[in-house]
């Protein structure tokens, strides 16, 4: 059964127990929790202690710190991807919200770059710990959520490669405080990540909304040491519809700066639906797509859509190189 804590809130799921291992009862019932709520919701939320508080403390600091730099050196955390580096507003000295994107966050000198704008030399290794190890355990959870999914559609045997075949971004978030002459502003608009999957954590302040399937807007309420898992974009081409991305925004109220960290399992080469997960009843909705090259085509062509932006993008793809 699936706890809930209040009616509409996203369904929270048990990850902290030791003996979740593959093929045990507990991880066969917990698979179950994972797909009905990924069908029914696109979004769950995960309590999961194994991080300690240490790494998720000194990954806030950081980001923290990091926010604080004065405009122009921020901007120099740049990268060669159009996804990747500082994306604050370079024009507005005092955004609303920035965001930045880190490549490759497992990897040993993944954060290198981001630190060396803030750290002194004598804390630099201990803060690229931190942000690796954060990035390691949450790298984890993908793969275990992800092979429960491959098992329940009967797909296991397509793990291995696909494990293989994921690319990790990590995106750290900032949104300003409210005051009392914004009141609630849009953070960030209704969106769906083109991703596989998304797992997000937060400092203590709230702010992220899904939509339901009515059309309204549910607030998401996290439960200390809870992650929340998003299903994304390419999870619904993978999953040939039975999974939906959910559209998700954040609306600020709080009086105190939120920052989220986010890491997104992209699959690397491309998406395409399991032939198990193709008949008559579930003819293929998407044309198998290269996941990083969308979301490159994405910031390129700054594609800002609400409603089915896989099909806007896809469409795009086909305009701009036709195959
Ligand atoms: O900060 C959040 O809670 C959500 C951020 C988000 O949806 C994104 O960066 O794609
Ligand atoms: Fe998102």
């Amino acid at each position: 059964m699936d706890s809930q804590l209040a009616p509409s809130n996203p369904p929270l799921i048990d990850f902290s127990s030791e003996n979740l291992k593959p093929g045990t009862s507990i991880w066969i019932s917990t698979s179950k929790q994972v797909k009905c709520a990924l069908e029914n919701h696109g979004i769950f939320l995960v309590t999961h202690d194994k991080i300690s508080s240490e790494v998720k403390n000194g990954f806030y600091q950081a980001v923290k710190e990091f926010y604080g730099l004065p405009m122009e050196k921020k901007c120099q955390f740049t990268s060669d991807k159009p996804y990747s580096g500082y994306l604050g507003k370079a024009a507005d000295e005092f955004p609303s919200f920035e965001t930045t994107s880190i490549e490759d966050p497992t990897s040993e000198e993944a954060f290198d770059g981001f630190i060396n704008l803030f750290c002194s030399s004598g804390r630099k290794d201990y803060v690229s710990e931190i942000m690796q190890s954060y990035s390691k355990q949450v790298a984890e959870l993908h793969e275990v959520i992800i092979r429960m999914v491959f098992e329940s559609y009967g797909v296991e045997k397509y793990y291995e490669s696909f494990r293989e075949s994921i690319a990790y971004v990590c995106r750290v978030n900032k949104y300003r405080a409210a005051t009392k002459f914004t009141e609630k502003y849009v953070g960030l608009v209704a969106h769906t990540d083109l991703s596989f999957m998304t797992i997000l954590h937060q400092n203590q302040v709230n702010g992220l909304e899904v939509r339901s399937n009515d059309g309204s807007w549910i607030p998401v309420d996290f439960p200390p040491s809870s992650f929340a898992v998003v299903a994304g974009d390419a999870l619904m081409a993978w999953s040939n519809g039975r999974i939906h991305s959910i559209l998700h925004r954040v609306m600020m109220a709080s009086e105190e700066p939120r920052y989220s960290i986010l890491l997104f399992a992209y699959k690397k080469g491309m998406v395409e639906a399991p032939e198990e997960l193709v008949d008559e009843q579930h003819p293929l909705l998407f044309k198998p797509f290269d996941n990083l090259d969308l979301v490159s085509l994405a910031y390129a062509e700054r594609v800002i859509v609400t409603e089915d932006k896989l099909k806007v993008l896809l469409a795009l793809k086909d305009a701009i190189c036709p195959s």
